[in-house]
């Protein structure tokens, strides 16, 4: 039994490793008292938002911390000490995450930085026995993808892709629906990220500027609009439509196609914010503002994935799942559905009814506990998983081969868009396992 409890939430957790798969152990062994041991690569925004909800459990200890930026562990440390913790922190250099992962008291990190550092901090994560917790979107290039893949092939150490999502209540509903049949034989998914997100890829004292001098995610998120032109986010969508349609796990992405409209969002944004005769009023975006991708996949189905980050919007992932028996599109604003012989007349039906009857188990068991965590809740299911993973000893729910995937999506879709929507095809990472790995993906009463 786990010993997890958190202020006044003391329920007991069940047996371990149901419905999950051992794995050769070779990282370092949990103690009796089931303490499990996270050290923080990257303490920024997102970092310090996985740390707030691991030091408010019992069961986590936060021996280190790592980031360049001083004020990112300052806030950090404070924090830590705060919870009665002490954590030691390694802030000398772009590659002091190395030394930190020499420490023989970390069964496993959590990685909150850059995109492009993702990758290259997994694997040496997993290279050094720690189980590697890994922001989204997990790899870069293709060869990133492998990278993920054949190092938690070569080590056995697992690598879980930390997308959230997956864990949104309404999502793990229509999870439910899809499981029971509602929708009948799926064929179709839609999904995305369209975020507004030019007050994150600006700021300064213009309200225009990025990079060295900026803040938060403008100093590196916003060079990858100027240089590469695809889906740069795709995984808060396609996580949870691959989970639903066992990617994988008795599926797989085939190929791709993917078109990129003109980019004029940031361009606009930017002589809006400080004239067009700011030098970043110069600049020529490679990014096009909505970026269109259609996944096909082995068993038939497509999926419609979108990109939407330079234009002004509401926030939306946008997600719609069709079968034979009907569909549902929902978000955060709207959510609803149509199913043959139960919806009345031609017109849509109310979600909400169909998200109450079909609301997984584990947001029933924990769904209180949870609210305040972050994201409406989803961000302690994802750091929940991973902790309950490592006590366990057990590959998490999302894994290396997940974590390829999703992320492959954005390579694939820059190079079909320099090639005039030529179709990409998917590496099978798996190679060939995906025809008969199961999709357990929340399946125990844990996480
Ligand atoms: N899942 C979600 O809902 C969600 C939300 C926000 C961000 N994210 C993801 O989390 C990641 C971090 O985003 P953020 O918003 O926290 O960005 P951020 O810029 O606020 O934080 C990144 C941190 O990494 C540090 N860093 C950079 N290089 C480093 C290195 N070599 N070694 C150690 N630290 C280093 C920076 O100093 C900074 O403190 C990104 O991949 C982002 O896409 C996910």
């Amino acid at each position: 039994m786990s010993n997890f409890k958190r202020r006044d939430f003391i329920k007991t957790t069940a047996a371990a490793g149901v419905g999950a798969t051992l794995f050769a152990p070779n990282i370092v062994k949990g103690k009796d008292d089931r303490k499990v041991r996270i050290g923080f690569i990257g303490v920024g925004g997102r970092g310090r938002s996985h740390l707030r909800n691991i030091l408010l459990r019992d069961d986590v200890i936060v021996p280190a911390i790592c980031d360049i930026d001083p004020e990112a562990i300052t806030k950090a440390q404070k924090m830590i000490k705060d919870a009665k913790q002490k954590a030691e922190a390694y802030t000398e250099g772009e590659f002091a995450y190395e030394k930190m992962l020499d420490r023989d008291d970390l069964d496993g990190v959590i990685i909150s930085t850059p995109w492009l550092w993702h990758t290259r901090m997994a694997v040496a994560a997993m290279r050094k026995g720690k189980y590697a917790g890994v922001e989204v979107s997990a790899a870069n290039t293709i060869e990133e993808c492998w990278d993920l893949v054949e190092t938690y092939e070569e080590t056995k150490v697992p690598c879980m892709i930390l997308e959230n999502v997956c864990y949104r209540q309404d999502v793990m509903a229509v999870l439910q629906m899809v499981r029971e049949g509602v929708f009948g034989e799926l064929l179709h998914y839609r999904c995305g990220y369209l975020h507004d997100l030019r007050g994150v890829k600006f700021n300064g004292e213009s309200g225009a500027e990025f990079g060295p001098g900026s803040h938060g995610e403008a100093r590196w998120r916003t060079a990858h609009s100027l240089h590469r032109n695809g889906d740069l986010y795709p995984t808060h969508g396609v996580g949870p439509v691959a989970l639903m349609a066992d990617i994988n796990k008795g599926n797989r992405f085939v190929s791709l196609t993917s078109t990129a409209t003109k980019a004029r969002g940031l361009n606009d944004y930017i002589v809006k914010k400080a004239g067009e005769d700011h030098p970043n009023a110069k600049l020529k975006w490679k990014l096009g503002d909505v970026v269109t991708t259609t996944v096909t996949t082995a068993r038939g189905e497509t999926i419609i994935i979108t990109h939407d980050t330079n234009l002004p919007r509401p926030y939306s992932l946008g997600f719609r799942v069709q079968g034979t028996n009907g569909l549902t599109d929902f978000d955060y604003h709207t959510r609803r559905v149509f199913i043959e012989g139960t919806s009345k007349g031609h017109g849509w039906e109310e979600a909400k009814p169909y998200l109450e009857k079909y609301d997984h188990p584990l947001w029933k068991k924990y769904g209180e506990y949870a609210k305040g965590s972050g994201h409406g809740g989803m961000d302690f299911f994802v750091a929940h998983a991973f902790v309950e993973s490592i006590k366990r000893k057990v590959n998490p729910p999302m894994d290396a081969y997940d974590a390829a995937a999703w992320s492959a999506i954005t390579p694939l879709s820059e190079m079909s868009i320099a090639n005039n929507g030529e179709p990409q095809s998917f590496p099978d990472f798996t190679r060939g396992r995906w025809m008969t790995r199961k999709n357990d993906f929340a399946l125990n009463d844990e996480f």
